[in-house]
């Protein structure tokens, strides 16, 4: 097993003078044994001098040291030059991993605002600062040690190191749980001898940017709807609240003679009144020209009748004030004010606002098809062959297409053949903006997808995704035409639809960015689950005990197991596994993305 040498140099005045103050150097040393079984720490101590502390790092520098690590001198003070003794010898900055560790520690405690540390590469090392003290030294370390493997693969820029930093490093320790630890950049170059994926496996927020980069707008619902002002006023004329009776409220209360009544879609009365007078009124009809308010028909007591059964006198018990149970003329939304006070996009929204103002119009929605590979695949009503699956895909994913509000104007089935593929593809093109495609996109010699894309000149933005399940997650696009290639699993089809597809056309559709994506909620989990090494989107049952939301796995959650999506009300988000963190454990709360609109299954 190969070595990683690591460099840990403690950067202090009194450190140089009495070694046995020097805690945070042996910290470090002992945390870097701890997380790498092949390392070896090197370790030594510099005065606050810059010179001399170049001197240290440049006896490191460029041989095989891949990770130096500085503790010490990061600070405001007059002799804290560490940061600028780094910054001359780095070749190229890394303020990202810096940003990582200051983030990390500001939510600790604001002084670390006051560390000053930097992090850069100088040849083939990776130098990194870190504060004195050996509270912030463990914490800091914390934050960059998964990160350190990949780094130390970069920098070299060498596959066989990739491996070895997987297979040694992070994967192989005896006692490590975390076997077959995936790296989100390892890629192959799909040769014989280097069988593996070309394309490299991105986290799954760079997939998203990637989509909202890449994805136009087929609409601007902001020119269309939301400034959109209204023609009418609503009410259009002043409008009983309640069933009772309109009157004068300059009449006080009393007995007052009816005159009539006024049902809802009569024309607003102008004859005169006194103030001993009223017209009965139905709740919604428009107010008598000479009345101003209107008492409740529970305030009133029934004096007299005519003959016909026509009510005719009336005891007002309530004292009528102006007003009263009255909704003014655009009291709910008055003519040239918005309609829409905030961009709300769901169908029922737009199209039950814009019929109250009495306007319909039709917003154009993307134009999608759906196309299901699979020389296994046979329509849920065929007779059984022997061979041949039921096709789940293609009716799940028009569900959901149903689910969220948009429309599926095609579904096809394809066999798994590169020149059908192709054809149907070029055909659909031709009129649809987008094609939710599940199937043949991962490593077999019939997966023609990807290559069938290639051939057709779109651009393909994604073919794998660090996550579980959904890694052959394929995303391409040529002009305005944008192609979605989810693995054929159902299981895996249904969580990168939610994931990515219906984010890409809420947001073609003209959705708010931070309105596409599924809404997260957390959940605390009920199940000890063991973490993959890909970050896991797990189907989960909520159940609300005592207004705590609580999340139970629905069993078996391989990706071809479809039946883990019945009681789905969310994905919880798992991260994925470290040496130090192999399981998620019962009781911690995790970040869930909501399925559905009715997501509590459960009250307890
Ligand atoms: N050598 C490798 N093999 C596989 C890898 C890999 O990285 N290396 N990835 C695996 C993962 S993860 C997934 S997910 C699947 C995805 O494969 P494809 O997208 O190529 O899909 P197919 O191979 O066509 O089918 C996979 C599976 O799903 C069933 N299927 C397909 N369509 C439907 C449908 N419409 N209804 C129901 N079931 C469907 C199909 O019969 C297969 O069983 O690849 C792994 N392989
Ligand atoms: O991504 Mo696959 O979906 O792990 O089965
Ligand atoms: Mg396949």
């Amino acid at each position: 097993m190969d070595v990683v040498y690591f460099g840990v140099l403690t950067i202090s005045d009194t450190c140089y003078k009495d070694p046995s103050k020097n805690l945070s150097g042996p910290k470090l040393v002992r945390l870097i044994i701890e997380s790498f079984s092949n390392a070896e720490v090197a370790c030594s101590i510099a005065p606050d001098e810059h010179a001399v502390i170049q001197e240290g790092l440049c006896r490191w520098i460029g041989s095989d040291f891949r990770v130096i690590f500085t503790t010490g001198g990061t600070g405001f003070g007059p002799r804290d030059v560490t940061p600028e003794a780094t910054k001359t010898l780095v070749d190229r900055d890394c303020p990202h991993l810096a940003m990582v560790i200051a983030q990390a520690s500001l939510n600790k405690t604001k002084f670390a605002a006051l560390s000053r540390g930097i992090c850069g590469i100088a040849r083939n090392t990776l130098i990194i600062n870190l504060p004195g003290s050996e509270k912030a030294v463990t914490e800091c370390f914390a934050t960059v040690r998964d990160l350190l493997p990949h780094a130390i693969h970069l920098i070299t820029n060498e596959l066989t190191l990739v491996k070895r930093t997987h297979d040694e490093i992070q994967g192989s320790r005896p006692d490590s749980p975390v076997m077959g630890h995936v790296c989100p950049h390892k890629t192959g170059n799909g040769t014989d001898s280097d069988r593996n994926s070309t394309f490299p496996m991105l986290p799954v927020d760079d997939v998203l940017s990637l989509i909202f980069e890449n994805v136009k707008r087929c609409v601007n619902l902001k020119k269309l709807l939301w400034e959109m002002t209204s023609p009418v006023n609503i009410p259009p004329f002043r409008a009983s609240i309640k069933d009772g009776y309109a009157m004068k409220s300059t009449g006080f209360s009393g007995t007052k003679r009816v005159l009539g009544c006024i049902a809802a879609g009569d024309e607003p009365n102008s004859s005169p009144m006194a103030e001993d007078e009223c017209f009965k009124i139905n709740t919604g009809a428009p107010l008598p020209v000479a009345a101003d308010c209107v008492v409740q028909v529970e305030d009133t007591k029934l004096l007299q009748k005519d003959r016909h059964g026509n009510e005719v006198l009336v005891d007002i018990i309530a004292e009528p004030v102006p007003g009263l149970d009255v909704r003014p003329v655009g009291h709910d939304l008055s003519t040239k004010s918005f309609i829409f006070p905030s961009p709300d996009p769901s169908p029922v929204v737009v199209k039950s606002l814009l019929a109250s103002v009495g306007s319909r119009i039709d917003v154009r929605k993307p134009k999608i098809a759906i196309v299901s590979t699979g020389s296994e695949l046979m329509a849920p009503n065929d007779a059984p062959v022997l061979g041949k699956i039921y096709d789940s895909n293609t009716t799940m994913l028009e569900e959901l297409l149903q689910y969220f509000g948009f429309e599926c104007m095609k579904t096809t089935v394809l066999s798994d053949n590169f020149d059908e593929t192709k054809d149907m593809l070029s055909d659909l093109f031709e009129v649809m903006d987008f094609v939710i495609c599940s199937g043949g996109v991962s490593m077999g010699d019939k997966d023609f997808v990807k290559p069938v894309l290639e051939k057709l000149n779109f651009e393909l933005h994604c073919g794998r995704v660090n996550m579980k399940p959904g890694k052959p997650l394929t995303f391409a696009s040529r002009n305005d035409k944008y192609f979605f290639g989810l693995p054929g699993n159902p299981v895996s089809a249904f969580v990168t639809f939610h994931m990515f597809a219906l984010p890409a056309i809420r947001w073609a559709a003209g959705w708010d960015r931070n309105k596409c994506s599924l809404p997260k909620i957390n959940v605390k989990l009920m199940n000890e689950l063991s973490l993959d090494a890909r970050p896991e989107f797990v189907r989960a049952s909520v159940i609300s005990k005592k207004g705590v939301l609580c999340a139970r796995v629905t069993g078996d959650q391989i990706s071809s197991r479809l039946q883990s999506i019945v009681g789905a009300d969310v994905l919880i988000h798992l991260p994925g596994a470290t040496a130090n963190r192999p399981t998620a454990r019962v009781g911690k709360t995790y970040p869930a993305s909501v399925l559905r609109y009715d997501f509590i299954s459960k009250y307890e």
